[in-house]
């Protein structure tokens, strides 16, 4: 067996979203001489065999940073494979917490402003977390059937911090000038469909491709577009086309079953969570979901949910 045959290591870890009073994100630096040394990460550290994500998540904060943790929750789970180490990190959002994050580990630690994050050299693993940070938790997708004036009162419903929305069925046509005016308004970020010169010129927060324009796409084109492109996956073929693309969020669907499309096979959570694994892209689950969903679509690899009657707001 040569050196390349042999199994690589495995390890397990959770690491922190800690954020102060003003959104700001604690992070810390690795000690030179360990693995992935010299990089910024979100504090954290290995899970010891049986211990539950909470109670090591806790453990690792007290021990790295000094806070006492009392509340927390899944943000997204990343699964990474570096040339010498296999690394599951469970990243979650630390909600309550006492005490001021030093490094008693003499490692430097600092709060970053969200929109600083970016600019710090974090391990490969942590390219999806770092996107992941500045997208909505709801990806809204605008329901068929209503007219301007309902969608536009939807939209003022939404709320910027937690949801986007993506513009279907009105990405082309002349009403997704001013649907698209009231997001930017409103800071509500949005997804335009396929047109890419159409989604520059509305500012869009992204391009979402249909499978066609997927299969179509070539990453020099998609590469001159400053927003977040997404793609529309149902199975392993168009993930490796948006991998390939370096496309760094997919839509995958249907977890569930769908009036709308009752002929399709649901993947299920555990289908959900197979066709995500090892893939290092944001991944919003969609199909037969409400809100309600999240942490259990968190709990299989997502980061976000996604719909469109469910997460619609309701006219009153
Ligand atoms: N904490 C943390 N670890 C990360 C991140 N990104 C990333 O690839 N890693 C990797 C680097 C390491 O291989 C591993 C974390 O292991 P660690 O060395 O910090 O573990 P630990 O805190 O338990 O330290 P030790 O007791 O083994 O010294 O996960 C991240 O954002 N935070
Ligand atoms: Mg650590």
């Amino acid at each position: 067996m040569s050196a390349s045959d042999e199994p690589l290591p495995e390890i397990t870890v959770v690491a922190g979203i800690i954020r102060d009073g003003e959104g700001r994100l604690c992070l810390s630096r690795r000690p030179e001489h360990k693995h992935q040394g010299g990089l910024w990460e979100f504090p954290g550290g290995k899970v010891e065999p049986g211990e539950a994500l909470d109670v090591a998540l806790a453990r690792e904060l007290h021990e790295e940073l000094g806070l006492d943790v009392t509340g927390c929750e899944p943000f997204m789970t990343v699964r990474h494979r570096y040339p010498d180490l296999k690394v599951t990190l469970h990243f979650r959002e630390v909600s309550r917490y006492g005490g001021e994050p030093h490094g008693r580990e003499g490692q430097p630690v600092e709060w970053v402003p969200l929109a600083d994050v970016t600019e710090r050299a974090f391990p490969a693993a942590n390219r999806p977390v770092a996107l992941a940070l500045r997208l909505p938790q709801e990806w809204v997708v605008v329901p068929e059937g209503l007219d301007e004036q309902a969608v536009i009162t939807g939209l003022e419903r939404l709320d910027p911090q937690r949801q986007g929305v993506y513009l279907r069925n009105w990405s082309q046509g002349p009403s997704l000038s001013r649907l698209a005016a009231v997001c930017r308004e409103r800071g509500l970020r949005f997804w335009i469909r396929d047109d890419m010169a159409l989604a520059v010129r509305e500012e869009a927060s992204g391009l979402h491709l249909s499978r066609r324009a997927l299969m179509a796409a070539s990453a020099a084109e998609l590469g001159g577009f400053a927003g977040v492109v997404s793609a529309a996956c149902h199975d392993s073929r168009a993930l490796e086309r948006a991998l390939a693309l370096d496309i760094p969020m997919a839509v995958v669907s249907p977890v569930a079953a769908t009036a709308t499309h009752p002929d399709v096979v649901p993947l299920g959570w555990d289908g959900f969570a197979a066709l995500t694994e090892v893939r290092p892209l944001v991944f919003y689950a969609l199909g037969g979901l409400s809100p309600d969903d999240l942490t259990t679509a968190r709990e299989h690899g997502a980061y976000g949910v996604a719909g469109i009657r469910a997460f619609w707001p309701g006219v009153d």
